[in-house]
């Protein structure tokens, strides 16, 4: 599986404030290529931290890569997946609308009441890990049902698993020309964070997208 990390920090490398609501970081230009590298996968994922703070959607705002995903015979958009270990995720959440595919990734340890809620809401569970979801367990259940192009948007915790366990394949990283500060406030890997064994990231491109920067690693 191909796993491709999307973001956007501030200069200082915060996702949102110490509010964690959505804070704007992109432009419209940036928007729109976060647009098209959904159009380009099987799945979008982001943790339950996400569904908490902004209430995403996840599906494609452009018609025309609809159409064009509807050319290739793919489903209208990607499917949803959130990681989402003790099943907190709000039964009225937008990730649950029945636009698309969702699956939910959750422990051993999520509660049965929570976990039939879900399903009855229109989640589709995959059980992996005990306490907290194991992504190269969850990763391999989404193989088994045809996802081999992933993309996930966030956030910080849930990006530094994916680092932690060897898991990124590419990065891109908007960097808007913006200070947000804070010590509570998210950063693009959270987490424990490393202490050595830093993963070391490959530059392939840099870019001026709208009035940022956009960076683009191999990993
Ligand atoms: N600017 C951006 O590009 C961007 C993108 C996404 C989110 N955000 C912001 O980030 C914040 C949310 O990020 P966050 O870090 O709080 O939450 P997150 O989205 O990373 O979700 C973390 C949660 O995922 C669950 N989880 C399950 N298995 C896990 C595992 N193996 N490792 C890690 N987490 C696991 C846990 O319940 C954990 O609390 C919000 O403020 C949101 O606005 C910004
Ligand atoms: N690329 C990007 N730039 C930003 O400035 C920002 N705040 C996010 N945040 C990611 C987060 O997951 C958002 O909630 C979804 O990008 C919203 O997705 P929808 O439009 O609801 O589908 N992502």
């Amino acid at each position: 599986m191909h796993v491709h990390v999307n973001a956007a920090t501030s200069v200082d490398g915060k996702l949102s404030s110490r509010r964690r609501e959505q804070v704007m970081i992109s432009g419209d230009d940036d928007f729109e290529r976060v647009d098209r590298i959904r159009a380009a996968s099987d799945a979008v994922l982001v943790g339950v931290g996400t569904v908490l703070a902004d209430d995403p959607h996840l599906t494609l705002d452009a018609e025309e890569l609809v159409a064009e995903r509807a050319e290739n015979g793919d489903s209208a958009h990607p499917a949803r997946v959130v990681a989402d270990s003790r099943a907190r995720t709000p039964t009225d959440a937008r990730i649950l609308d029945d636009a698309a595919t969702t699956y939910l990734l959750i422990s051993e340890d999520a509660p049965e009441a929570r976990r039939r809620e879900l399903e009855a809401a229109g989640a589709t569970l995959v059980v992996a890990g005990a306490e907290r979801v194991s992504f190269p367990a969850a990763f391999e259940a989404l193989e088994d049902v045809g996802v081999e192009r992933l993309m996930v948007e966030g956030g910080g915790e849930v990006i530094f698993s994916l680092f932690d366990d060897d898991l990124v394949d590419e990065l891109t990283l908007y960097v808007g020309s913006m200070v947000i500060g804070g010590r509570d406030a998210p950063t693009l890997a959270d987490g424990d964070g490393f202490v050595s064994d830093f993963p070391r990231l490959s530059l392939r491109d840099v870019e001026r997208v709208d009035d940022g920067v956009l960076l683009t690693y191999d990993c």
